[in-house]
C-alpha cells in the first residue's frame, strides 16, 4: 500500500488549459487530488457519485443504503427534477451560476439522512450545500441522471479551490442493467447522446461506455432478469471495457456490503499494486469503443521522469502521442499508474480525462516492482503507446 510516504509526499497536480475554464481564477493554488493523505483530509467531506443509466437501480441503490446501519448522516443530492416524486418538485435551485448563496431546501429521510435535488450539478449548489453544512451530514452522495456523463462531473469536485478544500472524491459508483446493457453500449438503445456519439465517426460511444469506463464500482443491477450465463456474458463486457473497476451483481441493488464498496472507496487517494495487477491480467477486448491497457516498464531513472511526464502531457492534453505521429485518434477516461523510481521513490498517479495528478511518495514497492501505467479510453492501440512511451523516455524528443 502507499500509505507510508505520506509525511514527505510531493503534490504536483498539474493543470491543462482545456480545463481551465472550471477553475474562477487561473492563479489560484491548485487543490490536491490526493486528498486523503493530509491532515486537513480528516475534516474534509467524501462525495459518492452514483451513475447509472435509466433505469438501473440507482433510487433503489440510495434507498437500500438509507434503510442500512452505516452510522454516517448522509446528504443525498439528487441531481434530476421529476413529477413523480414530491420532494422534488418542493426543491429548487434555479441558477447554479449565481454566486449568492441561496440556501438549499433538505427534506429529513430515513436514518438522520437528508436529501436535497438540485438542477444541475455545479460548484455554486454543492458549495451553498457546505455552507449549510453544520452537523447535518458528514457524507455525501450524489445521484446523476441517467444521461450525465461522469468524466463531466468527476473534475469539479479538486478542481475547485473553494469546493476542494472541504469536500473530496470519494469513488464513482456505476450501476448497470443486466437486462439492458448489451444493447445500450451496443446500439445507444433509448440513448439521447446517440447522434452525437456518430458524429467521432469511430465505433459507437454511448452513455453507458462513459459511465462504465470511469467508474470504480461497477454494480450489476437486475441479475434476476438474465440466467447465468447472460450475466456471465455482461459481466465480460464491461471487465473488458474497465480493468481497474471493482464489479458486483445485485437484485434491487442490494449489495453485500456498503463500506468499501459504495461508501469510502478512497478512489482517488490510492494506487494498489494489486489493483493495477488486477488491469493487467489480459481480460479480452469483447468491446469495440473501449478498452483497458496497461504498459509496464522498469523504473525511471533521473533523467526519465521529467520525460515521463511529458509523455502523459502530450497523451492527454493534445490527445497525441509523442514520437508516433501516426498512431489513431483516441481518448483517454481514467489513469492510473505507480512508476517505481531508480531512487528508490514512487510516484503515484491520478487522472480522469486530461487532468492527472502526480504524488511522489517513499517507502512504497519492493526493488522487483515494475512500473505500471493502466490506461482505459477510446481508440488505445497498446503498440503505439508502448513504442511512444519507450521512445519517450530514452530522451526522443527534447523537452
Ligand atoms: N426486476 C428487477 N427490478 C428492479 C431491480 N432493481 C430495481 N428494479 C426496478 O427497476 C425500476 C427502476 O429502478 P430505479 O432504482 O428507479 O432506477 P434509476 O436508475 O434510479 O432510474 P432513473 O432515475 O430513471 O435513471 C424500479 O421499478 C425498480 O423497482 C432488480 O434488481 N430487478
Amino acid at each position: 500500500m502507499d500509505g507510508d510516504g505520506s509525511d514527505d509526499e510531493v503534490p504536483s497536480l498539474v493543470q491543462p488549459e482545456a480545463n481551465a475554464k472550471l477553475n474562477a481564477d487561473e492563479d489560484e493554488e491548485i487543490p490536491n487530488l490526493v486528498a486523503g493523505l493530509d491532515d486537513a483530509a480528516i475534516s474534509k467531506v467524501p462525495i459518492t457519485i452514483v451513475t447509472g443509466y435509466l433505469g438501473a437501480g440507482k433510487t433503489t441503490l440510495l434507498n437500500y443504503i438509507l434503510t442500512e446501519q452505516h452510522g454516517k448522516k448522509i446528504a443525498v443530492i439528487l441531481n434530476e427534477f421529476g413529477d413523480s416524486i414530491d420532494i422534488e418538485k418542493q426543491l429548487t435551485v434555479s441558477d447554479q451560476n449565481s454566486t449568492e448563496a441561496k440556501p438549499i431546501p433538505f427534506v429529513p429521510l430515513a436514518n438522520g439522512c437528508i436529501c436535497c435535488s438540485v438542477k444541475d450539478i455545479g460548484v455554486a449548489a454543492i458549495e451553498n450545500l457546505m455552507e449549510q453544512r453544520g452537523e447535518l451530514f458528514d457524507y455525501i452522495l450524489l445521484e446523476t441522471t441517467g444521461l450525465a456523463d461522469p468524466g463531466n462531473i468527476a473534475p469539479m469536485f479538486w478542481l475547485d479551490d473553494g469546493l476542494g478544500s472541504t469536500i473530496f472524491l470519494d469513488g464513482i459508483v456505476t450501476l448497470v442493467d443486466a437486462k439492458n446493457v448489451l444493447k445500450s453500449l451496443d446500439e445507444g438503445y433509448g440513448d439521447e447522446k446517440k447522434e452525437e456519439a456518430h458524429d467521432d465517426h469511430g465505433p459507437l460511444l454511448t452513455t453507458a461506455h462513459l459511465q462504465i469506463s470511469h467508474a470504480d464500482v461497477i454494480i450489476i443491477n437486475k441479475t434476476d432478469l438474465v440466467s447465468g450465463a447472460e450475466r456471465e456474458k455482461v459481466v465480460a463486457r464491461i471487465r473488458s471495457i474497465n480493468g481497474l473497476a471493482r464489479i458486483e451483481t445485485t437484485t434491487k441493488s442490494q449489495v453485500p456490503q456498503l463500506e468499501g464498496l459504495v461508501l469510502d472507496l478512497n478512489a482517488y487517494n490510492e494506487v494498489t499494486d494489486a489493483d493495477l495487477d488486477f488491469a493487467n491480467k489480459g481480460h479480452s477486448h469483447l468491446d469495440p469503443t473501449i478498452t483497458t491497457t496497461t504498459l509496464i516498464f522498469p523504473p525511471l531513472g533521473e533523467d526519465e521522469v521529467s520525460r515521463f511526464d511529458f509523455f502523459l502531457r502530450t497523451m492527454l492534453w493534445e490527445e497525441t502521442l509523442p514520437n508516433v505521429p501516426s498512431a489513431a485518434p483516441f481518448e483517454i477516461h481514467r489513469l492510473k499508474a505507480r512508476v517505481p523510481l531508480q531512487n528508490g521513490r514512487m510516484l503515484l498517479i491520478q487522472g480522469v480525462r486530461s487532468i492527472y495528478d502526480t504524488n511522489e511518495v517513499t517507502g512504497a514497492g519492493g526493488d522487483a516492482e515494475m512500473a505500471k501505467l493502466v490506461l482505459i479510453g477510446k481508440g488505445i492501440d497498446h503498440s503505439s503507446f508502448e513504442q511512444s512511451l519507450r521512445l519517450t523516455l530514452s530522451g526522443a524528443t527534447r523537452i
